[in-house]
C-alpha cells in the first residue's frame, strides 16, 4: 500500500512573493486526494515541494517517517524513489518512441534485463490503454495519449505515491473522464497514494476520496470529499459552479464593492456564467468492472467514520447518505456498514461537532 504524506505548517515564498502559508494536511495512505484552486494559487508549487524540487522556508513534509526538508540529499534520493510523477505535458523525450520513453526509468535506475523491462512496459502500457502505440513518437500522438504515456512512465518503478499535475489540461471532457477513470483504476490496481492537482470541476466532483482547496495563500480546507462538496464557503461554491459571482476574479481576488456591483448585475438578469447551481454530491467514480477491489474505499469509510463527529453537519449527512445507499452485500465496490453501526455513530446524532471549515482528514 502507498504511504501517508503528512504536511504541517508549510510556507513557501519566492523572494517577497508569498505563495501560500501554514498549509497543514495529511494525504491518507493509499487514497486518492485532489488539491484544487484557481490558477496561480500555487498548486504546482505545492506538488513540486512534495518531491523536494522546491524548498518551502517553513514547516515539515514527512514521508515514510522522514522530514524531507531536513534530511540529507541521500535520504531525499531514496524518498524520491517512492514517487511517480505525471507532469502537465507528460514530459516525454521527443526523439524516443513511447516504448523507450516508458522504459527509460527502468533502464536508468534498475539493472533489469531487457525482457523484464519489456514485460513491465507492456503491462503499464496496457493499464493506461496504449497497447499497440509503442512505436509512435510523442509528436505523432494526441495530447491525451501523451498524458497516458507519461502516466505509464510514472508507474514503471512501482511508486507508492503518485503526483499528477493537471491531468485534464488540454483534454476534451470525454478524454478527461477517461484519464480520471484510469487514475481510479490505477489506485485499485496498485493501491498507491495519489494526489491530483487540478481546477477541473468534473474531476473534482467524481474522482478523489479527499479534496483540498488553495485560495488567497491559504489552504481553505482539506478533508473527505463530502466536506468540500457540501461546503457553504463562497469561494468553494463559486469554484465548483464556475460562475463569475464570488470572491474569485479574473486575475486577482475581488473587493467587496466589486462583488456587490456584480451581484446587482446578476439580480438585474445578467447571466453569471458557469453551470446553474449544482448542489450536493454526485457519485464517485468506481474502478472499472474486472479491476481489483479498490481497497481505499473501505479504508476511507472506516477512517471517515472515526472523524465524522469533527465534520460539518452537511458533510456528515452526505456521508451518512452514501453509507445508507451502499448495497447490503457490499458490492464489488463499496464497503457496507451494518445498520447497527450507523445507528450508534455519535456524529449522526449531532454530538461532538467541532468545526465548520477544516475537515482535516
Ligand atoms: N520557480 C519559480 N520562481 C518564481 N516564481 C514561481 C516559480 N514557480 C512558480 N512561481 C509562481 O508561483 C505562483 C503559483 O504558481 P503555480 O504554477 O504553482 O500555480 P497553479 O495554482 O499551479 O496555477 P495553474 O492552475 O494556472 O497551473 C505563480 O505566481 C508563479 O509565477
Amino acid at each position: 500500500m502507498g504511504v501517508e504524506v503528512s504536511v504541517e505548517g508549510l510556507t513557501k515564498s519566492f523572494g517577497s512573493q508569498r505563495i501560500w502559508q501554514d498549509v497543514t494536511l495529511t494525504l491518507p495512505a493509499g487514497e486518492v486526494s485532489a488539491l484544487l484552486g484557481p490558477s496561480g494559487t500555487g498548486k504546482s508549487v505545492f506538488l513540486k515541494s512534495l518531491i523536494g524540487l522546491l524548498r518551502p522556508e517553513q514547516g515539515t513534509i514527512v514521508i515514510d517517517g522522514t522530514n524531507i526538508l531536513e534530511c540529507s540529499s541521500k535520504e531525499l534520493y531514496e524518498i524520491r524513489k517512492l514517487f511517480g510523477v505525471l507532469f502537465q505535458d507528460g514530459a516525454l523525450f521527443g526523439s524516443m518512441n513511447l516504448f523507450d520513453n516508458v522504459a527509460f526509468p527502468l533502464r536508468e535506475h534498475t539493472k533489469k534485463s531487457e525482457s523484464d523491462i519489456r514485460k513491465i512496459v507492456m503491462e503499464k502500457m496496457e493499464l493506461v490503454g496504449l497497447l499497440g502505440a509503442e512505436e509512435k513518437l510523442p509528436g505523432e500522438i494526441s495530447g491525451g495519449m501523451r498524458k497516458r504515456a507519461g502516466l505509464a512512465r510514472a508507474l514503471v518503478l512501482d511508486p507508492q505515491i503518485i503526483l499528477v499535475d493537471e491531468p485534464d489540461s488540454g483534454l476534451d471532457p470525454v478524454r478527461t473522464t477517461y484519464i480520471s477513470q484510469t487514475l481510479i483504476d490505477i489506485n485499485a490496481e496498485i493501491d498507491a497514494t495519489i494526489l491530483i492537482v487540478s481546477h477541473n470541476i468534473n474531476l473534482a466532483r467524481t474522482v478523489p476520496d479527499n479534496i483540498g482547496m488553495l485560495f488567497r495563500r491559504h489552504l481553505v480546507m482539506f478533508g473527505p470529499r463530502e466536506v468540500l462538496l457540501t461546503s457553504e464557503e463562497p469561494v468553494v461554491k463559486q469554484f465548483l459552479n464556475g460562475t463569475m459571482i464570488g470572491p474569485i476574479g479574473m486575475s486577482e481576488e475581488k473587493d467587496e464593492a466589486q462583488m456587490a456591483q456584480e451581484q446587482a448585475m446578476v439580480d438585474a438578469g445578467h447571466h453569471a456564467g458557469g453551470v446553474d447551481d449544482v448542489e450536493g454530491i454526485v457519485p464517485q467514480m468506481k474502478a472499472t468492472p474486472g479491476m481489483p477491489f479498490r481497497q481505499a474505499v473501505a479504508r476511507r469509510q472506516e477512517r471517515v467514520r472515526h472523524i465524522m463527529h469533527t465534520l460539518p453537519p452537511n458533510a456528515q449527512a452526505a456521508i451518512q447518505e452514501s453509507l445508507d445507499e451502499t448495497p447490503s452485500n457490499g458490492g464489488d465496490y463499496d464497503y457496507a456498514y451494518s445498520q447497527e453501526d450507523t445507528q450508534v455513530l455519535p456524529a449522526y446524532r449531532g454530538e461532538g461537532y467541532e468545526n465548520t471549515t477544516h475537515g482535516q482528514g
